[in-house]
């Protein structure tokens, strides 16, 4: 049963890939694709999975299967960031070499997704799965709908993502904005370019953003309120706010003031940061330069809460794993929809294979090895999870 699973898994794993479900643009839709390749597989497996497929439109689709009555609920997303343009190979065509899987969602998040299909098929005990389709870009309404629609409880959720096989139960949360600061057309002969460019105005404050930044991830940012209750320890060594601009556009021609330019960036407050005073602080940094800012993707940490209840949260989640012998991990940087399932009240594992460096990168692999140590606790937890 041992090479069934990986076997297994990396059968799953290459129609997986060759499934292409990019987000942007997210053209998924319910019983099609990739949907109708996971339906037809748990049909395969022993017992009876309840299937319901529920599509929210604009590509927002989630499967939600459940077998017996199980503890825990598994979840995992089955879209991918668009292939990187310097892959080496086809990015749908899965790869195996050197003991990596290769291919575009490999490590980030179709291993995962594959491993629990191998897992559903090759136990027989209490199982749920939500599989969904929004996770990588858009307001991942998928989660946010099903926490709000279910009516089915769990101890725990387990969120599919690559921890490197252990198990993270905190993170920071996520927020992202828009930036179009404004400045006024001219001849760049003119002097008032210096001060008038809406790319000039842009850039001040990015590097004014980049300095404070650098300075709140090297400074001493340490948690004051909290962190001294106890148990909040898995976080304390993150530091500063992840502040990085992505995107920036703006201007026509050199000779050319250009009237605006359009920035959007991003910032990952840390549990128990005020995420609005973190972003006030950027915000502040353009003076009186005139700009625009809009907020676009919104996420909170986890847990979710701070305080006592996410306290609570987070030391059910680890006492969950204690009894359940999944190897734990120290919070991490990027973002996971467990802080949605956090959000609404119930405890949040991220535990998957791969490591988060493969992700959305070019030649993008998850080690075998760690697909293979997944899939085995997967099929323990499918075993005993009702226990
Ligand atoms: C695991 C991972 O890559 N998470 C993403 C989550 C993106 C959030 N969604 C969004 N619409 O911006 C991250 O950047 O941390
Ligand atoms: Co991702």
């Amino acid at each position: 049963m041992a090479d069934d699973l990986l076997k297994r898994t990396l059968e799953h794993l290459r129609a997986l890939v060759g499934f292409k479900t990019p987000n942007p643009p997210r053209e998924m839709r319910a019983g099609e694709g990739i949907f109708a390749y996971i339906r037809a597989e748990l049909e395969k497996a022993p017992g009876d999975f309840a299937v319901e497929e529920v599509d929210l439109g604009e590509g927002c689709v989630w499967l939600y299967a459940r077998r017996g009555q199980p503890e825990l609920l598994f979840n995992v997303h089955l879209d991918t960031v668009p292939a990187a343009p310097d892959y080496s190979a086809d990015p749908w065509t899965l790869r195996i070499e050197d003991g990596r899987a290769i291919g575009l969602g490999a490590c980030d998040i179709k291993g995962a997704a594959a491993a629990l299909l191998a897992a559903a098929q090759l136990s027989e005990g209490p199982c749920a799965l939500l599989f969904t389709s929004d996770e990588e870009a858009g307001q991942s309404r998928c989660v946010g709908e099903f926490c709000a629609r279910t009516t089915h409880d769990y101890s725990a959720v387990l969120v599919a993502e690559p921890t490197g096989a252990r198990a993270v139960l905190a993170h920071r949360g996520i927020r992202t904005f828009s930036g179009t600061f404004h400045g006024r057309a001219g001849h760049s002969s003119g002097p008032r370019a210096l001060e008038e460019s809406a790319l000039h105005n842009a850039a001040r404050w990015i590097s004014g953003a980049v300095e404070h930044a650098r300075q709140a991830r090297d400074g001493d940012t340490p948690y004051s309120a909290n962190s001294e209750v106890g148990g909040w320890e898995i976080i304390e060594h993150l530091r500063g706010h992840c502040f990085n601009v992505g995107v920036v556009e703006g201007g026509k021609k050199p000779n050319i003031v250009a009237p605006s330019a359009f920035l959007r960036w991003g910032i990952r407050p840390r549990p128990g940061d005020d995420p609005d005073a973190v972003a006030v602080g950027f915000f502040e940094l353009a003076g009186d330069d005139a700009v625009t800012w809009e907020m676009g993707f919104v996420g909170p940490s986890l847990p979710a809460d701070f305080g006592p209840r996410g306290l609570d949260l987070l030391q059910r989640a680890s006492a969950l794993c204690e009894r359940v012998e999944l190897p734990q991990g120290a919070a991490v940087d990027f973002w996971t929809e467990a802080a949605l399932f956090s959000q609404a009240g119930w405890p949040a594992i991220v535990f998957g294979p791969g490591d988060i460096a493969q992700a959305h990168t070019a030649d993008e692999f998850v080690a075998l090895d760690d697909l293979e140590r997944v899939a085995h606790h997967y099929v323990r937890l499918m075993a005993s999870a009702s226990a």
